[in-house]
């Protein structure tokens, strides 16, 4: 944790993008902070700049003015070599597509950050990585032989097995089915809980997001509303029509 507690922090967080001759305001000065051991979900409609916030807040992305700092660390200060440092050992993401190795085991897909990292593997801390998202049992499984859900919870040891300082996700839930998103949703949880780990998700469902401590909504890449504390369903689905509304109006006046 840093002096002031934030694990990660967006300031004045701007990204443009040069297409053709036309410049996209992706994200247009937003301020974020995710404190140490909190859940926050970002909501927004379609390209309303959820993916742009968090791959410039991982370092997967640069942006175009106003400064990302991860524990206590301004990106933008970083050369390449100590950006990919960095994110290797304090950031962990998780994806909607899970992104493991296909000709990997489980167990080794969880090694092979701290593996590149050239860092020594402690088979046994696998295995107790593995055992915390409920499949030691299937360590020596390739991902071919794991359900979608369990692709996912690999993915999840994989991103906390460097102890990250804050955990993206994005869109997690998004290609599973409802019991096995709810167990994704349930280990993130518990990640905050119980490991005091900083989670930021990007997320469509009201329900996902109801596993935040707070959610934010971004509308054409500002931060257009906010709940603070732990919020229901149906609260959260209530205030993201209520913004999609606005936001189609907005468009049919253009
Ligand atoms: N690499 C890029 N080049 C040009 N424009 C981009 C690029 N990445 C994003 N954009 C544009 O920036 C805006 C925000 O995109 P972004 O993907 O962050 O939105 P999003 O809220 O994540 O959308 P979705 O929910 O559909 O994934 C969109 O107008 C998009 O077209």
């Amino acid at each position: 944790m840093t002096k002031n507690g934030f694990a990660v922090e967006l300031r004045a967080a701007t990204r443009t993008y040069s297409v053709g001759r036309r410049a996209v305001t992706a994200l247009a000065g937003v301020d974020l902070t995710a404190a140490a051991a909190e859940f926050v979900a970002v909501m927004g409609p379609s390209g309303s700049g959820k993916s742009t916030l968090l791959h410039c807040a991982a370092g997967l992305d640069r942006l175009t003015s106003g400064e990302v700092v991860i524990d206590g660390v301004r990106l933008a200060g970083l050369s390449q070599r100590r950006l990919t440092v960095l994110r290797r050992d304090r950031v962990g993401f998780v994806f909607q597509a899970f992104n493991l190795l296909p000709a990997l085991t489980a167990a080794q897909n969880v090694a092979l950050p701290r593996l590149l990292a050239r860092r020594r593997v402690v088979p046994a801390e696998v295995t107790a990585a593995l055992d915390e998202v409920g499949l030691a049992d299937r360590a020596g499984h390739r991902p071919a032989e794991l359900s979608g859900g369990e692709q996912q919870r690999v993915a999840i040891a994989r991103a906390l097995f460097t102890r990250p300082a804050v955990l993206f996700a994005d869109e997690p839930t998004g290609a599973l089915d409802a019991a096995s998103g709810r167990e994704v949703l349930a280990l993130l949880r518990a990640a905050v809980n119980r490991r005091a780990r900083t989670v930021v998700m990007v997320t469509h469902d009201p329900f996902a997001a109801a596993h935040a401590d707070r959610v934010v909504w971004l509308g054409d890449g500002r931060i257009v509303d906010a709940l603070s504390g732990p919020a229901g369903t149906r609260e959260i689905a209530m205030r993201t029509a209520a913004l999609e509304e606005t936001s189609s109006l907005g468009e049919a006046r253009r």
